[in-house]
């Protein structure tokens, strides 16, 4: 049995401040602890000089003939794109989004009755990634992986279970099926078909993969400019599918652009490329630095499908996408020992793994 994400952080605890969480609702000014600086983050404000002309993100049609090599562009330029006319139906879209705000709403002490613990992985609590920062973020999450029953006990009556544990499976399921075929779709671009990669067969089944999910929410802030919802990072997934409810706040980086904003699309799912995926492509494919920015007159939310293969998966450059007197950019990794060295560098965690080429 291979490890599964619930074990991944067993022999890595990390304080995590959960219970020093303010009432957000109850602040008219931003506290110190919550202001970011460039001393912060010293990419807080980049923008390119002279200032970039507006561009965006791709938007996807996921019917078009020509999808493939669209994906496999976004995923070489911005590590990142929205599609629509994915196949998810709507209702799910409504549902997820509906359990996620009446999670958030709850009081916080009951939302603490499910606080993650430090070498768990599952539950209430702030980003992971909290303890690589000095200020901390104005949000919180609720990470699910496998059954959320466990969790969801601690937060709702027994009624309400059901129906919020029918709409995770549900919806798991959905992006499941969803990522696969994205997958494959930029993996056709670069011409890598399923012989080149035997885990991964492209079969419905997809008894390779596994996933968590995060439900994000970003209260109102009464500073936005000078608050941060979730800091830059990565995923450290082959792909993360994102809904977004209709505020906006996710912004991707680019080097020639700086941040950009992805505007909310309804009906429509943003999807980034991760570490793995950019490990697997050998570098071809950028896995994309983003964060979320906060509002001062909306609340956000968002729901992440972090995505990636079975833990006893070594993930490594397709052999096809290294050229024939080249070398491998990376050596290979399974997704547990990422996540660990991740949960450890960080924003390292990549060139850890990078292979030593001789110039
Ligand atoms: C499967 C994953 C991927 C994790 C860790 C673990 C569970 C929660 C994910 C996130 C979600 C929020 C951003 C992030 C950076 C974080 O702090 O927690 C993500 C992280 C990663 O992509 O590295
Ligand atoms: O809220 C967002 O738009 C970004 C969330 C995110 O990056 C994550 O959960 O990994
Ligand atoms: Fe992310």
């Amino acid at each position: 049995m291979p490890t599964m994400l619930t074990d991944v952080f067993r022999g890595h605890p990390i304080h995590l401040p959960h219970s020093h969480q303010p009432d957000f609702t109850s602040l008219s000014e931003l506290p110190d602890s919550y202001t970011w600086t460039p001393k912060d983050d010293p990419l807080l404000d980049a923008a390119p000089s002279p200032p970039a002309a507006s561009e965006n993100i791709p938007l996807i049609d996921l019917n078009h003939p020509d999808a493939a090599n669209q994906i496999g562009s976004a995923c070489r330029t911005w590590g990142a794109f929205q599609i629509a006319n994915h196949g998810v139906p709507l209702e799910l879209l409504q549902g997820i989004e509906f359990l996620t705000g009446s999670l958030f709403q709850l009081p916080v002490q009951r939302k603490l009755k499910a606080a993650r613990s430090e070498t768990g992985f599952s539950g209430y609590g702030v980003a992971r990634i909290s303890s690589f920062f000095n200020k901390q973020m104005w949000s919180e999450g609720f990470t699910i992986t496998g059954s959320p029953l466990n969790d969801f006990r601690k937060l709702w009556p027994q009624h309400h279970l059901n129906n919020y544990c029918d709409i995770v499976e549900e919806y798991e399921e959905q992006m499941q099926k969803l990522a696969s075929k994205l997958m494959w779709l930029s993996l056709t671009s670069l011409g890598v078909s399923e012989e080149d990669i035997k885990w991964a067969s492209a079969n419905p089944d997809l008894n390779w993969a596994q996933s968590a999910l995060q439900l994000n929410h970003y209260p109102v802030c009464p500073e936005p400019d000078r608050a941060m919802g979730l800091a830059a990072h990565t995923d450290s997934t082959l792909l993360t599918i994102l809904h977004q409810n209709n505020t906006a706040g996710l912004q991707v980086f680019r080097d020639d652009l700086g941040w950009v904003t992805v505007p909310p699309v309804p009906d429509s799912l943003v999807v980034n490329v991760g570490d793995l995926f950019h490990i697997l492509s050998n570098g071809l494919f950028k896995s994309v630095l983003h964060r979320a920015r906060v509002n001062q007159t909306r609340s956000r939310l968002s729901v992440a499908f972090l995505w990636g293969p079975q833990s006893d998966i070594k993930i490594s450059p397709v052999p096809k996408l290294v050229s024939p007197v080249g070398s491998p950019l990376y050596r290979s990794v399974t997704w547990t020992e990422y996540l660990r060295t991740k949960a450890t560098h960080f924003n390292e965690a990549l060139s850890m793994i990078k292979n030593d080429i001789d110039e």
